[in-house]
């Protein structure tokens, strides 16, 4: 037997790394992927404009007048994960490659997810991501970090 094989948690982290690498933003990438307790995945998703919202069209800067800016349109990854999903995530644990936003938070909790993996916390220090622990901890949703995974694409294609 193979005993290099992906765990679980590599395996569904390697695919919301993957789905990140969808998003047209020049800054942050955000990938994620929700799964249910058989480990089926029921829903996935990146960072971007909403459909009809052409990216030739909205802008992806970071800084200046905020009309001008990304923020007031574009469509987290774990919205978009949420709002693709086949059905009830009671129950379901969410990967995602950055610690979900304030906004993201409420939509999680309301989802039912129950259990956030997540790869980069870089906003730790913002009032958006002191207030999504607070209530994802007063909702129970639990968290955790993983560390860096080393997914290498390497098939051996056998005769
Ligand atoms: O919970 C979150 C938080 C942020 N995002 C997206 C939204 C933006 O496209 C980027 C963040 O851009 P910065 O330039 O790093 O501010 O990440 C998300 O999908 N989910
Ligand atoms: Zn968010």
């Amino acid at each position: 037997m193979r005993e290099t094989y992906l765990s679980w948690d590599e395996y569904f982290m390697g695919i919301a790394l993957l789905s990140a690498m969808r998003s047209k933003d020049p800054q942050t990438q955000v990938g994620a992927c929700i799964v249910n307790k058989k480990n089926r995945i029921v829903g996935i998703g990146y960072n971007g404009f909403p459909r009809g919202c052409s990216d030739q069209e909205f802008p992806w800067e970071r800084e200046g007048d905020f009309l001008k800016t990304k923020y007031p349109y574009v469509v987290h990854a774990e919205q978009n994960a949420i709002l693709n999903s086949t059905g009830n995530l009671s129950g379901c644990r969410l990967y995602v490659s950055l610690f979900p936003c304030h906004e993201c938070a409420k939509y999680i909790i309301q989802s039912g997810i129950d259990e956030i993996i997540f790869m980069s916390d870089k906003y730790a220090n913002t009032d958006s991501t002191l207030a999504s622990k607070r209530m994802l901890d007063a909702a129970g949703v639990t968290y955790r970090q993983m560390g860096t995974i080393a997914v290498s694409i390497q098939l051996e294609l056998k005769e």
